[in-house]
Formats: C-alpha cells, sequence, structure tokens
C-alpha cells in the first residue's frame, strides 16, 4: 500500500524519487493510516503535521495516546518508511489529513530514529499465518522531515507555507484504499474457492451409512443437505471471480479517466470497490467456516487446511474498510441517486437499473413454473425491483424524519440491508453477462450457466423475506424458485469435482490432506498424524511428574 499511496498522491518528481527506492527494496514501506483511537473515521486522526516556515519542514508528532499509529503492516519490525497520515496543520490553521513520507528507521543499522517509538502490536486471532505479519505500533515526538515529502499531487503548501488545494476532489486521498478494495474482492474469490475444492472432494470421497446388505456406505456429497449447504459456496467462488474481473475493469477505466481529469465514475469505483469488498469478504468468511463444517471432524484438524485458512482470511471483513462502514457509504450513494430520480437526472454504470423506477415499482414477476427460473431476465427483474424497492422505501421512511441526517441513522440498519441487496444485483449481473458471452470449452457454458442460477436462486431463497416484502416476488414464486434450486443442485453433482478441478490448485497450495486431488485421504490423514511433536515419545512428558503420582494414589485409596 506504501506504493499505490506514493502512485496515487505523489507528484511525478516524488514518484521518481521514491518508487525505484520501493521496487528495488532499498527501502521497505508500509501505510500508516489507522491509530488506536481512529480506524474507520479517517477524518478523526490525531497524529499532526505542523509546518514550520523557519525551517522548511513539517514536524509530525503523536500528540495522544489515541494517537499512536496502530496496526499498519509491516510497521512492527520490517518497515523502514511509512506513508504517514496526520492532520496538515500550516499558519495556524488545520487542512485535514494528508499524506507524508516519514523514514522510521536507519537504513544503516535499522535502529529507529530519533522521535521515533515503534513495535509490533501482538499476536492475533489464532495461530494463523497472519501472526507472521507484524502489524505495529508507532508514535512520533516531533519528528522533522522536509516539506517535500509531502504528498503533493493532490494539494501543495508553498514555501511559505500556504496552502494550496489542486483542482481534484478531496476524495483522492482515498485512492489507495479503492485499489486494494478491489483487489480485495479477486482475492475473496480465491479464498473461497480454496476452501470449497477442499470441501467438495473430501465430500466426494466420504462415505457415511445408507449401506444396504453390506454394499458401500453412501458419498455424503449425494445428500442434498450437503448439495444444498455446499454447491451455493462453489456458486458464489465463480461468482466473485467474474464480478472481480468485472470491477478489475471499472477500477482500470477510472484510473484512466482521472489521468484526463475525468472524475464522473469514481463515485462509482467507490460505491462498487466498498460494497463488493464488503459482501464478497462476509460471505467468504462465513463460506470457509461453513466447509470446515462439511468436513466434519475432520475439518477441524490443522491438516485440512481449513483453520488455518480461517485464520488468515477473517480480518479481510475489517482491513480496508470495516465492513457495515463501507456499506453505509453504499447506502448513502443510493440515497442521493434516489433523490435524484425525481430531478429527471438519469442514473448510470450500476445504478442505471434505477432509472426504470416507475416499471421496477410496480412490476409483477411473470414467473408461473421453477422452469421459468431459468430464464436471467425474470431473475435479472427480480433482483432489480428488490433492490430499488429497498432503497426507495428507505427514502420515503428518512422523508418522513425531522432530519435527513437522524433518519439516515434511524434508519441504518436498512439501509444495510438495501446496500447489500444493490451489490448482489451486481453480482448477478455480471454472472449473467458472464454465461452470455461466448466460452470456450465442450459443455462449460452449460455449466457456468447452472452456477449462475444456483447464485441467483441460492441469494434469493436466503434473502426471500426481502422479496416478498417489496412485493417483488409471490410467495408461490418464492416456492418455484426454491424448487428449481433442488433441479439445479442434481445437475451439478456430476460435475461438482470437475468444478473444483478446474481451479486448478496444486496439493501444495491447497494445503490439505482432505483436498488432495488423488483423493486418497484417509492414509494421509494417518500418516499426518504421526507428524505431531506429541507423539515423539510413546510415553508423554508429564507422566512421571504428574499422572504416575495421581494413578498410583488413586490406586492405593481403591485398596483402602
Ligand atoms: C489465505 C488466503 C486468503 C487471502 C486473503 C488475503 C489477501 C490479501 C490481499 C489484500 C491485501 C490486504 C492487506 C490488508 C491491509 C489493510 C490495510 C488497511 O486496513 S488500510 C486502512 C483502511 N481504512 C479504511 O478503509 C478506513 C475506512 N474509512 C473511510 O474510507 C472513510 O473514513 C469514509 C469513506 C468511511 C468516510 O470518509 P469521510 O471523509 O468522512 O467522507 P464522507 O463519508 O463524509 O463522504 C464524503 C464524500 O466522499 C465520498 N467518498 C468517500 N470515500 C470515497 C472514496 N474512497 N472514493 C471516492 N469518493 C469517496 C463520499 O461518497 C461522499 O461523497 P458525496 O458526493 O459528498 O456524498
Ligand atoms: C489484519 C489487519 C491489518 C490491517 N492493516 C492496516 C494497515 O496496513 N494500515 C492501516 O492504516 N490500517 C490497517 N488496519 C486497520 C483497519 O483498517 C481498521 O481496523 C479498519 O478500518 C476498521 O476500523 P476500526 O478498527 O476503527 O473499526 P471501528 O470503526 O472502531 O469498528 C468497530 C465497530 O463500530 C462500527 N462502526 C464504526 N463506525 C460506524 C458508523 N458510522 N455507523 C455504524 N457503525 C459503525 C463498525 O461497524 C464495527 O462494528 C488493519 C487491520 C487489521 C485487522
Amino acid at each position: 500500500m506504501f506504493v499505490p499511496a506514493i502512485k496515487g498522491q505523489g507528484t511525478e518528481e516524488q514518484q521518481k524519487k521514491w518508487l525505484p527506492l520501493a521496487y528495488k527494496f532499498q527501502i521497505i514501506g508500509c501505510y500508516a493510516q489507522t491509530e488506536l483511537g481512529h480506524g474507520s473515521n479517517v477524518q478523526g486522526l490525531e497524529t499532526t503535521a505542523t509546518f514550520d516556515p523557519m525551517t522548511d519542514e513539517f514536524v509530525i508528532h503523536s500528540p495522544t495516546l489515541t494517537s499512536s499509529k496502530w496496526w499498519p503492516g509491516g510497521l512492527g519490525k520490517a518497515s523502514t518508511h511509512a506513508v504517514v497520515y496526520a492532520r496538515l496543520i500550516t499558519e495556524g490553521k488545520d487542512y485535514g489529513i494528508h499524506g507524508f513520507i516519514v523514514q522510521l528507521r536507519s537504513l544503516e543499522d535499522h535502529s529507529p530514529l530519533p522521535g521515533v517509538t515503534l513495535g509490533d502490536i501482538g499476536g492475533k486471532f489464532g495461530s494463523g499465518a497472519y501472526n507472521s505479519m507484524d502489524n505495529g505500533v508507532l508514535r512520533f515526538d516531533h519528528v522533522r522531515i522536509p516539506r517535500d515529502q509531502m504528498l503533493m499531487r493532490l494539494s501543495q503548501v508553498t514555501r511559505e507555507g500556504k496552502y494550496v488545494q489542486s483542482d481534484v476532489p478531496k476524495q483522492l486521498l482515498y485512492g489507495t484504499m479503492v485499489y486494494v478494495r478491489q483487489s480485495i474482492v479477486a482475492d475473496a474469490s480465491k479464498a473461497l474457492s480454496r476452501a470449497v475444492c477442499i470441501a467438495v472432494r473430501y465430500s466426494a470421497i466420504r462415505k457415511q451409512f445408507g449401506s444396504q446388505d453390506g454394499g458401500p456406505e453412501t458419498q455424503v456429497l449425494n445428500y442434498r443437505t450437503q448439495q444444498s449447504r455446499l454447491f451455493p459456496l462453489l456458486a458464489s467462488a465463480y461468482a466473485f471471480r467474474f464480478v472481480g474481473d468485472w470491477l478489475n475493469w471499472l477500477y482500470t477505466d477510472v484510473t484512466q479517466k482521472l489521468e484526463v481529469k475525468d472524475y464522473s465514475t469514481l463515485q462509482e469505483a467507490h460505491a462498487c470497490t466498498a460494497g463488493l469488498k464488503a459482501v464478497t469478504t462476509s460471505a467468504t468468511a462465513d463460506a470457509i467456516e461453513e466447509c470446515r463444517k462439511l468436513c466434519g471432524g475432520h475439518g477441524y484438524l490443522n491438516s485440512s487446511g481449513l483453520p488455518e485458512l480461517f485464520a488468515v482470511y477473517v480480518p479481510a471483513c475489517t482491513y480496508e474498510g470495516d465492513n457495515v462502514v463501507l456499506l453505509l457509504q453504499v447506502a448513502r450513494i443510493l440515497m442521493k441517486t434516489v433523490s435524484q430520480l425525481t430531478s429527471g437526472k438519469q442514473p448510470v454504470g450500476t445504478m442505471a437499473y434505477m432509472g426504470k423506477v416507475q416499471h421496477l415499482m410496480q412490476s409483477k414477476c411473470a414467473v408461473k413454473t421453477a422452469e421459468d427460473w431459468l430464464n436471467p431476465a425474470f431473475i435479472q427483474e427480480a433482483f432489480e425491483a428488490r433492490a430499488l424497492r429497498m432503497a426507495v422505501n428507505c427514502a420515503q421512511n428518512i422523508g418522513q424524519a425531522s432530519n435527513q441526517e437522524e433518519g439516515f441513522y434511524e434508519r441504518s440498519p436498512d439501509l444495510l440491508e438495501a446496500a447489500v441487496a444493490h451489490i448482489q444485483l451486481i453480482i448477478v449481473t455480471k454472472f449473467i453477462e458472464k454465461v452470455h458471452q461466448d466460452i470456450p470449452g465442450h459443455g462449460v457454458k452449460e455449466q457456468l450457466q447452472n452456477l449462475c442460477n444456483v447464485y441467483a436462486l441460492y441469494t434469493l431463497h436466503k434473502h426471500l423475506g426481502d422479496f416478498l416484502a417489496t412485493g417483488s416476488l409471490t410467495p408461490k414464486q418464492g416456492a418455484l424458485a426454491n424448487e428449481q434450486l433442488g433441479k439445479l443442485y442434481a445437475q451439478v453433482r456430476p460435475n461438482a469435482v470437475a468444478l473444483v478441478d478446474a481451479f486448478n490448485y496444486t496439493d501444495h497450495y491447497l494445503g490439505s490432506v482432505l483436498g488432495r486431488y488423488d483423493g486418497n485421504v484417509y492414509p494421509a490423514l494417518y500418516e499426518e498424524a504421526w507428524k505431531d511433536p506429541l507423539n515423539e515419545t510413546v510415553v508423554p512428558e508429564g507422566y512421571h511428574e504428574y499422572l504416575r503420582p495421581l494413578l498410583k494414589q488413586q490406586l492405593k485409596l481403591s485398596r483402602l
């Protein structure tokens, strides 16, 4: 994040100076924004950067305990430099949060520079690999940096100390976070596909109950409950991959537009990166835990690969923006869009469907049979109607409040659900668009169409309350969707293993005895057990000190 921050907020000159050093690992940088007292509320950060015209320097200082930088990855032990976000103060005025390049450690002996106190913040969730990341704490005691180490692409301070705001939206300060959020969506698909690959392969080899007259027991993958829990996760892995590809395109397109000072899609980029990051990471974190449960007791072994994957993955719901905070950002944009509908301003991009407000507010879903739910047009319209009606309902309720802001906070739980509905519509839309493309490979398109319908109808079934409450569906149509879902699971079943093999993960990368490509699980589980250090001695340490005296004492007592 150190590099994209300099690329996005540094001048050409600053990029020329600092990026080669970072690329060649002549310096190691981190992104020091979050503080002990503030993470979500960036504008509440307390670290100060006060311009001293006498020396043409900024004085970086941590005025309070809560202003200590806290969490930045790489900060504790590895980084020599940081992009530090601090309140810019010049001529006695506070101009809010800006980025500054600050050296933290000597390039000679890695010792902290004068005025810099830093270290690691301690162990994190479980024994997961994230403990290999030195998330750190950092305090400044009046550390001086040259004025040219303020990142000056978006705004400047002159030699005399005058603050100059460039003619660019101040939200570009948040550009690094937008960049990482879009990459996190692709990572959600990777993490989810790893978990699903393990769970599908293991479910194919695990047999439990169901043997007739001594025959083989039933593969758990054949149980409808296993399929109804597992196949939506398989479909989600593909859904998040395709929407992540599209989001990367959107981000690239917005970045190119920014180069020519076209800021027209900045809001769309913010809403989509924030919303998709929130929805895909929440779903993926829950799904990895579900995959553990789908593997029964063996899923709880570290050798299954699932506990580690879960421990490393779950902070994705928090870092790069707490998911609720990000969804409320989406909700704000939805409310703004709804308020503009009466002005005749046509919504664009992923909000364009809201322009069909007249139709969508009164449309009646035309589904009459379970098979009708295989028609993408019916799915698309149902999801559009649900999302729009939830947004309009929120706007109407907020409108009844005496104060817009008060109304927004009062209705924020409903707004959260409306934001999720909007983002799920985007995911469904992009999946439908993907399967409409020419897709190489015999039968591949049909399989992806099945998964697209599984993702859409499962999401509809899970959120049926929204569809019924908004009148977007009737209970009968909801029941038909569920009926079709069951038929789809039967179609996915024969290809389930092939659909996870398609992720093409090596056994090494998967790191799971349950997810081995050869399915040879039991010998692998048994062999793995003996690697446990506890098994280095047949008689456990502590027997003579603790167990033996206890056993002997009990034996004596029993003879009395
Ligand atoms: C084992 C396998 C698993 C693999 C998984 C792991 C893979 C790893 C890869 C990924 C790397 C992950 C590494 C983790 C590193 C983590 C780093 C961090 O966490 S960095 C810190 C992140 N912090 C945040 O995200 C803070 C969140 N808070 C905010 O962004 C802001 O405070 C806020 C947006 C919530 C509020 O900002 P504020 O200035 O108060 O603005 P307003 O809400 O008043 O909005 C004003 C206006 O601005 C618009 N806006 C806001 N943000 C943006 C933006 N980013 N872009 C464009 N526009 C923005 C907003 O819509 C408003 O617009 P308006 O028109 O005025 O209504
Ligand atoms: C593993 C990890 C790595 C990280 N790496 C970095 C890094 O490299 N650099 C960096 O700068 N930071 C980093 N962070 C910090 C991270 O960005 C913040 O923790 C994150 O942005 C959440 O902010 P917070 O901790 O202040 O949460 P809070 O906002 O305090 O969240 C607490 C609760 O308050 C709720 N809440 C907050 N505001 C509102 C609101 N307006 N309305 C409703 N509910 C609200 C939240 O939903 C949540 O339930 C990292 C964090 C983690 C866990």
